[in-house]
């Protein structure tokens, strides 16, 4: 899972959950959304702080915080989830060995108060290898049954040929704007500024 971030005329949010490979995702964003590259495929290193990285979608402006998926940095990932206006949680696809602590870390995510109502996406990552399993397989390989009426979508994605990226968040782009908890969020936002003026 990695995570992302939000925040258009009006804050969105996303947080995003992750699982290997969101850092290289938000340089595809930037590259797909921002006609610049980022850094380097070969300068991406493991996620220790968080990484913040701004786009404009579908006339969004979305802010992603992107979040270390190392087992000793997942107590971090709960104090971004409050503001988070949705979450992106990215799997490696090529590797099923991991998919067993990928899916106990997501259920662990969506069981949290602070997430409630959030969409969710998750993108199976790295479909430029042979041995990548499918969105759908990936799907059926987590059977999760924390999702409740919660708005997802599983996506095959690929960060180094961009495959299926544009799709993902012209959909989470959607689902925010018709989400309650976008709302939510906005007038929270509001009544601070107000308060604070
Ligand atoms: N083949 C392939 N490799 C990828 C893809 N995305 C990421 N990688 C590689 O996978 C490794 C991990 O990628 P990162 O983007 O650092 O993963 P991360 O989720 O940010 O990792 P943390 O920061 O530790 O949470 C790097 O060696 C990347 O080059 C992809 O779509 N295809
Ligand atoms: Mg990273």
């Amino acid at each position: 899972m990695q995570d992302s971030w939000f925040n258009d005329l009006h804050p969105k949010s996303a947080a995003h959950g992750h699982e290997m490979c969101f850092t290289d995702i938000a340089r595809k964003l930037k590259a797909i959304y921002l006609n610049s590259e980022g850094l380097p495929q070969d300068r991406i290193v493991p996620t220790v702080g968080l990484n913040i990285g701004r786009i404009e979608a579908s006339n969004a402006k979305l802010v992603f915080w992107d979040l270390g998926g190392q087992i000793g940095l997942r107590t971090i990932w709960e104090k971004y989830y409050e503001e988070a206006h949705a979450i992106i949680y990215v799997i490696d696809a090529s590797c099923p060995s991991s998919f067993e602590d990928a899916k106990s870390a997501l259920e662990k995510v969506l069981r949290h108060d602070d997430l409630r109502g959030a969409p969710l996406l998750i993108l199976a990552n790295k479909q430029d290898l042979p041995n990548a399993v499918s969105s759908e397989e990936l799907a059926r390989y987590l059977d999760l049954k924390e999702l409740g009426e919660r708005v997802y979508l599983f996506e095959s994605v690929s960060a180094y040929d961009g495959k299926g990226i544009k799709y993902a968040i012209d959909w989470l782009v959607d689902a925010l704007e018709r989400s309650k908890r976008t709302e939510l969020l906005r007038t929270r936002a509001g009544n601070a500024a107000a308060g604070s003026i």
